[in-house]
Order: C-alpha cells, then structure tokens, then sequence
C-alpha cells in the first residue's frame, strides 16, 4: 500500500529539510522525498497548509498499566500519546507490580503491539521491587526489550546501588534515568520551598533535594563513563549542574517537561491539586533557566511525564492528593504557543528535542525523515487555535492544570509505520 502525502512544509532539523515538499511511503517506511512526485498506484493525502515533522518521542510516560488501569492503561495511554502526536513513548516502571523483570517487559511490547496505535517502548526498574535495595535483572529485561531502566517516581538514594546500575546498564548499552530527589530533603514536601508554601502552610521540597542528586549522578557518570539521563529537571541549579558536565564531556543528558516551562509555584495558590506535581512548578527564575538551558542545548529533551490519575486522588486536600498532571495531549501545544509562539524557541529546536534527541537517547529507530527511514510523522497544524478541555482527552487521566487554556498549534494527524493512527479529518 503506497501513500503520498502533497504539499505540506515538511520539516526535518536533523537533516537541514525545510521546504514544501512530497512524501512517498510504501508500507512502513518512507521511499522517496521531493518535489511534486508522481504515483498514480498511491493513495494522495493533501496535506496543504499545514507541517511535517518526524514522529514525535516521548521518553516520559507513565501507562499505569499493569495494576493501576484505573489511571490509565496501555490503549488509553496509547490512544492518548496518537491524538498528542507522538509515534512513540517510553513507558516508566512504577507499575503495580512494577516493571522489573522480562515477563512483564515482553508483557507491555506484546499488548502495546496488539493495540498498534504509538509505539510502545518499556523502561525497566533499577531495582528489584523499586525499592532501591538490590538492582533488578537488568540484563533480562534488555533482552525483552527494555529500552532504558529507571525507578521514577523514587530517586535511588544509594549511591554505590546507582554506580552498579550506571556500570551495568552501560554494559547492555542502555542508559539510565534518574529522578533526581533526595528523600531526606524532600520528606514530607508538597511544592516547591518558598514563598507560596509559607503563605499557603504547605510543607516545602527545597530545590537542593533534586540538585544534590543531579551533582551525585554527574560525578558517578563522570567515573563510571556510563551515560546518566537526568528525568524532569526542575531547578536552575541542576540545569548550572547539567552544563557544566556536558562540558567537561561528562556523558549526561537530561529532559524538562511543559508545566515547568509554562507554570510557576503560583499555579499551586487556591489549593490546586491539579498543579501538584513532582519535581514541585518552581518560580519564574527557574523557567528563564530551563528555557535557557533548551537554547544552549543543554536540556536535550522535552517530555510530558504523563503522569494520569482518577478524579479521586486529585479531589482531596492538597497535601493528600496525588503528584502529577496528565500531559499527552497538552505537551506539543502549551511547547508551540508558550515556547515558539512567544520566540522563545525555534520551531526547529522544539522538533529536534521531541523527537530526534530522545530517540537518540533512547537509541530507538526514529527522529529523521528520509528514505528508507520509519514512516513515523506527525502532522501538525500550526495556525489551529483549540481550548483545553479534559473532558475530551483520549487519556483516563483528566488532570491537569491547563483546563480551558487557549492554545495555538496542534498535531492533526499522526502515522506510524505508514499507517495513520489519529487524524481529525477522515482520508
Ligand atoms: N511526576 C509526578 O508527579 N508523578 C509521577 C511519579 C513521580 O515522578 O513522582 C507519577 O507516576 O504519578
């Protein structure tokens, strides 16, 4: 089955592509790129007007799925990542039980397959039982698939477990992801340490509980050579410490996620459990520093750290709701209105770093549009005006702190492997 799309702006930074071009796919790759192709054997999709990206990558997503379906599960998660743009995710391992073993890997690519809409990618535990104790059959679960290994939702406070696990992962060429928090600092917070905690009464979590552990994790990649990825950084702090080690050639990389780019601690004022979110929405300081550290190409990655929750556990006082905001559907228009609709960032810097960069890290096929490459691409509407609204998000998940907003600019259409998985309009 062939299929040419016709006339969009198609635009690949990882290559230098920007022009208004066609795009041959036969099956599930890509065959030709040019001007004006003629293929009276393919389906002609116009796609006039609007813009071409490689398929975008989220390397930060929670699925829920197994255990905590009510959240989420993998065909919601998928449903949700498809309407969002992206043609691939990577699931994090705070599963009930969690992810560390290769059945419940295999268990993740099998289902995500059969539901066939993103593509799927598993990120294994660190540690047995995510307990930070003893590291998990990493070695297993690579063979199984797992594209990363990760404890996110703890930090792995043991530093000599950490080294092990830098070591050993970096033997199966597999980077780990950290979220970096140190419990003893962080212990009881539930925003961000500052002016809003004092005047709202809430216990704080002080920047120094991500920092303490970004620095940690520079110094045993520093010694170990493995390569770190540093989840959801937060903090102007920890983007000074990213820098600085990239600079000595330290092999780290790092991802920030929209709500830390777009909100402040301020969104926290009246209660809202639905900007309650870990690492803690710091201050406008930080912001200036992230979206600093995205121009100088030291945060590598935007992600949405999707993290989906019932109604339930947002609907309670604030220091007993739970952490996290349901971001899939938001990530790529909160990016295009606030980053590269105010100037912030280019149009090209925002493809590179949701889709060539995490997929670089992550070492999975993608990020590029060329011949012979995956047809995996995001189609993006770049004038749509569209309002928030939860009520109609593909995720179970319905919290989040944009309800209502305005955005500009939204994915239209979204193909992977040649085959369309959400669209707006019917082709
Ligand atoms: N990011 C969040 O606020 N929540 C995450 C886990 C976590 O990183 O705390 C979740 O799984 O809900």
């Amino acid at each position: 089955m062939k299929v040419l799309l016709k006339g969009a702006r198609v635009l690949d930074p990882s290559r230098g592509l920007d022009g208004i071009l066609d795009v041959l796919i036969d099956g599930e790759r890509i065959t030709l790129i040019g001007e004006d192709i003629k293929a009276e054997d393919a389906k002609v999709i116009d796609l006039s007007g609007l813009l071409v990206v490689p398929g975008l990558v989220d390397m930060h997503v929670h699925l829920r799925d197994p255990g905590l379906e009510y959240k989420e599960d993998i065909e919601s998660g998928a449903k949700s990542a498809a309407a969002g743009g992206f043609t691939a995710i990577a699931c994090m391992p705070n599963t009930v039980p969690p992810v560390d073993n290769a059945a419940m890997v295999s268990y993740i690519a099998s289902k995500a397959e059969r539901v066939g809409l993103s593509r799927v990618f598993p990120i294994g535990c660190i540690s047995k039982g995510r307990e930070g104790r003893e590291l998990a059959e990493m070695g297993e679960m690579a063979m199984a698939g797992a594209v990363a290994f990760s404890d996110d939702g703890n930090c792995v406070s043991d530093a000599s477990l950490m080294r092990r696990a830098l070591m050993y992962a970096g033997d199966f060429g597999k980077v780990v992801i950290d979220h970096c928090e140190d419990p003893t600092l962080s212990a009881g917070g539930v925003m961000n340490e500052g002016y809003v905690s004092t005047l709202l009464g809430l216990p704080g979590i002080p920047r120094s509980a991500e920092e303490v552990m970004v620095a940690r994790d520079v110094i045993l990649a520093k010694e170990t050579g493995a390569p770190v990825h540093i989840a959801h950084v937060s903090t102007k702090g920890s983007v000074e410490i990213i820098r600085r080690a990239k600079a000595e050639g330290i092999p780290v990389t790092c991802e920030v996620a929209p709500h830390h780019l777009v909100l402040t601690e301020d969104a926290v004022m009246g209660y809202n459990t639905n900007a309650k979110v870990n690492p803690p929405l710091r201050t406008e300081e930080d912001v200036e520093a992230l979206i600093e550290g995205l121009k100088d190409g030291t945060i590598d990655a935007i992600v949405s750290d999707h993290a989906p929750h019932s109604m339930d556990e947002k609907d309670v006082e604030f220091d007993k709701a739970a952490f996290g905001i349901s971001g899939l559907e938001t990530s790529l228009g909160l990016v295009l209105t606030f980053l590269v609709g105010a100037g912030k960032l280019s149009l090209e810097e925002v493809v590179e770093k949701m889709s060539a960069n995490p997929a670089r890290i992550l070492k999975i096929e993608g990020g590029a549009l060329k011949e012979g490459a995956l047809a995996d691409i995001t189609v993006i509407d770049l004038k749509k005006k569209w309002a928030v609204e939860s009520a109609k998000f593909f995720s179970k998940g319905k919290n989040t702190p944009f309800e209502g907003w305005e955005l500009k600019g939204k994915a239209v259409m979204t193909m992977v492997g040649g085959r369309i998985v959400y669209s707006e309009k019917q082709y």
